[in-house]
């Protein structure tokens, strides 16, 4: 199962150096933390605080700068308060020793060129901006724990699967491991197609509008009624219809594990069918220059369209005042967000106030818990936070990786591991696709996998670095079973931990967002962008669908959506809003 890759082994040959990985802890020790960009003077740090914005967005990931793109589009004025250095969250990059690092994931979905579902592409375009990609030939290759039941599917390292762009490739090769289930393998992918292309011809906006929901309904009925069956499903139960092969729904499980965090019975089936087909669809891109560059390609389009991005921007209070409460779906006493303060005492003033912080971050420390509305107590008791990750940024010798290496992996040993801290193993090889992202001669091995923050408290500074040096090691000597002389390899390693992700991501215990509790009513239990806060939205992994860059683009498409039509900037049913939202709750509530 080898092909051709345009950019792979472009480096090889040219490594260079005599560094081991003895020597290697003492160079990592000593590397220097420089923040990228490294000429901070270079920042925008102001903006003008003596105007009402009409929407003043805390935090500039994708989330939040998706939405700041769609309304500025619309000719909002629009400002993005954001407390580092960089936009672009835990989607952003940095530089080290010449290598270009993705703070996450380097797996983009969403960024295809047809259909409504190639959501980047879409924000992109929203300000003006279209990126240079290259294709990945595979989305991930899957290294499974062997299995005595299908020794027919398996060579010596356990269950191998490729999930190939082209959908029958992907769909022959898992049917080939498992042969009896062969039907039950097409069946249940055919049926995630169902949910695909229903998705695909809708126009993506807000979920919690019902003019634009009714006109949907009207324009594609029969897709709106495919997507309105599934709005309560889980993806294990669909499984379950077509598959009885344990090991299989053990695959299944871990298909959704690694993008929800979560096993299948926990993950709604319509951000399955999103993920499972749309890797197939508009297929796994890479944006050359590294992911970072997606977001600041927003900023560009953004300033440039007139919104403000401001840096070292570090929100401390959303302000608020009494309101109204004739327009509340609720009955608490409501409060109206009015505009935040920074810790540099400046205050912003806004129509909207727009979050993408955590829920967590927004209720607990933005607002104070005293303020916290019932919705959110009763969110807290349906979600919790997700696993953090322990994140080991590598630079490799490039003969370190063999020809036609893919460029994302996952390894699970045992499957019992599979859900347990450092259980699962991510791998992603950026410079596969796009070398300038290394040195020449050198390749990126960005490991990385769910860890809670719990491991990493109460230690000494010594004992923090020893025991993140310890566990990268552990996970390298892991790593060999797919890529053996690994650790005589690395050039430059550096460990970042749930503390890293909480301090330069500002995501209480580092969370990548919230994981349902006990099994969630498909989509409907995610909270959509209102808060029961008057002018107060979230937007980014808090929000549905959750996780993930084109999900988060998704809710900033909903955010700014329904904030324009707030607003009055798009024609909205004021009329029928209150009652809709109060339906969606009463659900929601009951889920
Ligand atoms: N391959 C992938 O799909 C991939 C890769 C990378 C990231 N991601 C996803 O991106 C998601 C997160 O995106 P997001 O937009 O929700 O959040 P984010 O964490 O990426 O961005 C939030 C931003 O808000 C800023 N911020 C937080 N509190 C602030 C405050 N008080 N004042 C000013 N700024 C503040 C942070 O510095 C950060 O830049 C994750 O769930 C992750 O799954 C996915
Ligand atoms: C009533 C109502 C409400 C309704 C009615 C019906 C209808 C109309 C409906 C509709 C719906 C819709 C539109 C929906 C939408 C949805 C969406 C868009 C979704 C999306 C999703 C997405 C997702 C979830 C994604 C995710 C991703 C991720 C997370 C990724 C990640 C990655 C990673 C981590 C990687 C891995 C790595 C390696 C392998 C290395």
């Amino acid at each position: 199962m080898l092909r051709a890759r345009a950019f792979s082994g472009a480096n090889a040959g040219r490594s260079s150096g005599s560094r081991r990985s003895l020597a290697c802890n003492r160079f990592i020790n000593a590397a220097i933390k420089t923040p990228y960009p490294t000429d901070t003077a270079q920042l925008t740090t102001e903006a003008p605080t003596d105007v009402v914005y009409d929407a003043v967005i805390i935090g500039g990931g994708m989330g939040g700068l998706t939405t700041a793109a769609k309304l500025v589009a619309k000719g909002a004025k629009v400002v993005v308060l954001e407390k580092y250095l960089v936009p672009g969250g835990s989607a952003a990059h940095y530089k080290r020793e010449g290598y270009t690092f993705d703070v996450g994931s380097s797996m983009m979905f969403g960024f295809g060129d047809q259909g409504t579902t190639n959501l980047i592409t879409k924000a992109l375009e929203s300000v003006g901006k279209r990126m240079q990609t290259v294709p990945d030939p595979t989305q991930v290759h899957y290294h499974c724990p062997p299995s005595s039941a299908h020794p027919e599917g398996l060579n010596v390292q356990g269950l191998n699967v490729q999930v190939w762009r082209k959908y029958e490739d992907f769909v022959a090769e898992l049917s080939a491991r498992f042969p009896a289930e062969a039907a039950g393998v097409r069946s249940f992918y055919d049926e995630c197609w169902a949910v695909f292309n229903s998705l695909n011809s809708l126009e993506m906006k807000s979920l919690e509008e019902p003019r634009y929901l009714m006109g949907e309904f009207v324009k594609n009925p029969i897709a709106c009624l495919t997507l309105a069956s599934y709005l309560i499903t889980n993806t294990g139960d669909v499984a379950r219809k077509y598959i009885k092969d344990p090991e299989l729904l053990k695959f299944i499980d871990l298909e959704c594990f690694i993008w929800s965090t979560v096993n299948a019975d926990m993950t709604p089936m319509i951000n399955a069918g999103m993920v499972f087909c749309d890797r197939h669809f508009g297929g796994i891109n890479y944006p050359v220059g590294g992911v970072g560059a997606i977001a600041e390609n927003m900023v560009d389009g953004i300033t440039e369209r007139g919104g403000h991005v401001v840096y070292k921007a570090n929100v401390k209070e959303i302000i608020t005042e009494a309101a109204d409460s004739s327009s509340s779906s609720s009955s608490e006493p409501s409060i109206c967000a009015t505009g935040v303060r920074l810790a540099d005492g400046r205050v912003f003033r806004g129509k909207s106030i727009i979050s993408n912080a955590t829920r967590w971050d927004t209720f607990e420390g933005l607002m104070g818990e005293s303020k916290m509305p019932e919705s959110e107590k009763l969110f807290r008791k349906r979600y919790k936070k997700s696993p953090s990750f322990l994140s080991i940024h590598m630079g490799v010798k490039a003969d370190v990786l063999p020809p036609d290496t893919d460029v994302h992996h996952i390894l699970v040993e045992t499957w019992e591991q599979m859900e347990q801290p450092r259980g699962t193993l991510f791998v992603s090889m950026p410079s596969l696709l796009d070398p300038s992202l290394a040195p020449p001669g050198r390749h990126i091995i960005h490991a990385f996998t769910p860890d809670w923050i719990d491991a990493w408290q109460g230690m000494s500074p010594a004992e923090y670095d020893a025991k993140k040096e310890a566990v990268a090691d552990e996970i390298c000597a892991r790593l060999e079973k797919l890529f053996p002389g690994l650790r005589a390899g690395i050039d430059f390693r550096e460990v970042g931990t749930p503390r890293t992700h909480r301090r330069y991501l500002s995501r209480e215990d580092g969370t990548y967002g919230p994981i349902p509790s006990r099994r969630p009513l498909g989509m409907l239990s995610m909270p959509f962008n209102s808060t029961s806060v008057q002018g107060l939205y979230c937007v980014g992994d808090s929000t549905f669908p959750g996780q993930g860059v084109n999900a988060v683009v998704f809710s900033g498409f909903g955010c700014a959506h329904r904030v324009a039509v707030d607003l009055g900037m798009e024609p909205g049913w004021p009329a029928v809003d209150k009652a809709y939202a109060g339906l969606l709750n009463y659900v929601r509530d009951r889920s």
